[in-house]
């Protein structure tokens, strides 16, 4: 069973609560799901006028646990401050930290990314960070306090996959006690399965559930995928070969 913070969860896939048709469909995705993690923007959801109060109480009712995330913030100061906000109104020391560099790409700002993980990680918290492939990036955030790494697959909300899969593989190699989560960009259930045939051990996914044209129907075959690839990476699959091996034995081939 995977193990985040000292914390066991019993489903690999973590879903995004944004940009469902309404909260009706939302509900019954994480359901269909089977997800135990639904990370939610403090700055989007949880307002204090009523649409807030009604997500909030809606996400309550579906029992599962929350990661807040810092989405939106583009400085240290920002993802910091939303980060002590979260963890007063959520009660818990979780958050996925996003410090956003480029507005176009929406990649991290991964120096403000080591530098907000660094101060939230002395104060207590549990980092999730969104950040790129970067081995070295990587290993700043372990050494800042991180126990969970959340590498980019692509731009988020772009659906193309898994960009660098040497990296990310690379990544899988270096840390192989980390427990390593590809958070963003994916658009099918096969690019979800491939990140856990690499041996990922989760994937967080939003837009490509959100907004599907049945996001309950997606909702279910990304939680398929998810198990799928994680079967067939534990199974230990063959490696790929450049040339043929008969899969029939030639033994008892009729002499002609
Ligand atoms: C909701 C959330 O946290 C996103 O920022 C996350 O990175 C998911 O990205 P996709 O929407 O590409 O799945």
């Amino acid at each position: 069973m995977l193990e985040l913070y000292g914390t066991s969860v019993s489903s690999r896939l973590m879903l995004g609560t944004a940009r469902y048709p309404s909260p009706a469909i939302l509900a019954d995705a994480v359901r269909a799901s089977g997800t135990g993690i639904v990370t939610v923007s403090l700055r989007r959801e949880t307002g204090p006028d009523k649409q807030g109060q009604e997500f909030w109480a809606l996400i309550k009712e579906l029992g599962v646990r929350v990661l807040p995330n810092t989405a939106g913030c583009y400085t240290v100061q920002e993802a910091v401050t939303t980060a002590h906000m979260a963890r007063e109104l959520f009660g818990t020391p979780w958050i996925k930290l996003e410090v956003i560099g480029d507005k176009e790409t929406l990649c991290p700002d991964v120096f403000g990314l080591v530098e907000a993980t660094r101060i939230l990680a002395e104060d207590g918290f549990e980092v999730f960070p969104y950040t790129t492939e970067d081995l070295i990036v990587a290993e700043r955030l372990v050494e800042a306090g991180c126990k969970v790494l959340m590498p980019w697959g692509a731009p988020i909300g772009s659906g193309r996959g898994l960009n660098n899969a040497f990296g990310l593989k690379t990544l899988r190699a270096r840390f192989p006690g980390i427990p390593l989560v590809v958070d963003a960009g994916i658009g099918v259930p096969s690019h979800a399965a491939e990140a856990m045939e690499m041996g990922y051990d989760a994937v967080l996914i939003n837009t490509a559930v959100g907004k599907a044209g049945d996001p309950v129907k997606m909702a279910q075959a990304f939680a398929m995928a998810v198990e799928a690839g994680r079967l067939g990476y534990e199974a230990d699959p063959i490696d790929a070969r450049d040339i043929a091996t008969p899969s029939t034995p030639f033994a008892g081939k009729a002499a002609l």
